[in-house]
């Protein structure tokens, strides 16, 4: 598997210095009639995990989406130094994977001949897989302890199962940024912890860059480097988990009241029944 240093620009190779994993800026993307993205500005550096919280219909899929070229935005995204525009279907295929929401799951496939599918960008136009393309199939398999699932149709696994098995084609990719579209989506809590640690320990063993979206905000504090607050298509906190998850960003973004009390690996979110707005008088966090 490559490393993100393999991603270098011509210009980073000379200097020594790593090009951001994701330089996006007045990032606008309009959808059926609608702004969606109001001028989005995002920097995730090569080996962080950013991860993008904010209200439903804030705009996070979309943003991930914009990020990943699956659909047209204005503005400028650089990828690795690379204009994302400069791309080619292929070469951004090798540079960047994603997991989606909700993956079509193309009916009755053996979970092998999913993960190989994340083989494709490698294979010739309408050529056959070679047999590195089948040993790094395997190989991923086997590190996402998924061998004894290959044979087995991907639709029969459990979801805890079958999110290791989008990560695992996502690997097989081989690409050294990973967005990911709120990854512990429908998984108990031992699975979003289980599936959040092989994240992170993918991140660090193969220098992996990680950029998701998650509703769970106490997991997602735990693991992110840095948050992202999106509302209404448009960043209104950034910065370390400590900076984004206060009750004031909450209460006014989410219309939650929460209490944020400290953890041992960042702060963790509280949900306290009652009105919204009052939990500075009723539910003191200091
Ligand atoms: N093809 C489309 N046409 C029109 N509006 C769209 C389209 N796709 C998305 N939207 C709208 O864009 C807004 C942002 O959607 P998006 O899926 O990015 O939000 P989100 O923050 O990921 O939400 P959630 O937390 O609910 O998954 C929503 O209001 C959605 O209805």
């Amino acid at each position: 598997m490559s490393s993100g240093a393999d991603k270098r620009s011509g210009a980073d190779k000379r200097s020594g210095t790593v090009a951001p994993a994701v330089v996006a800026a007045d990032v606008r993307v309009s959808l059926g009639g609608a702004r969606i993205l109001d001028g989005v500005d995002l920097t995730v550096a090569a080996g962080e995990w950013v991860t993008i919280i904010g209200p439903n219909g804030a705009g996070k899929s979309t943003l991930l989406r914009a990020v990943g070229g699956l659909l047209p935005a204005s503005g400028s995204i650089s990828l690795f130094g690379t204009p994302s525009a400069k791309l080619g279907r292929r070469e951004r295929a090798r540079v960047v994977a994603t997991v989606a929401q909700s993956p079509v799951i193309p009916n009755g496939m053996a979970v092998f001949d999913y993960v190989l599918l994340g083989r494709t960008p490698y294979m010739p136009p309408l050529g056959r897989e070679s047999a590195a393309d089948l040993a790094a199939t395997r190989e991923v398999l086997d590190r996402l302890d998924l061998t004894r699932f290959a044979d087995r149709a991907l639709s029969t696994l459990s979801g805890g199962e079958r999110q290791r098995v989008f990560l695992a084609r996502a690997l097989a990719q081989g690409a050294t940024l990973l967005l990911l579209d709120e990854p512990t989506n429908a998984l108990d809590i031992g699975h979003q912890q289980e599936v959040l640690e092989l994240v992170d320990q993918l991140r660090h063993d193969h220098g992996l860059t990680v950029l998701a979206t998650m509703h769970e905000l106490s997991i997602a504090g735990e693991y992110a480097d840095r948050m992202v607050l999106l509302a209404g298509g448009r960043v209104v906190a950034a910065g370390p988990p400590r900076a984004v998850l206060t009750e004031e960003l909450l209460a006014t973004h989410y219309r939650a009241r929460v209490r944020v009390v400290d953890g041992a690996h960042g702060p963790l979110v509280v949900p306290v029944r009652g009105p919204v707005g009052q939990q500075s008088r009723e539910c003191p966090s200091r």
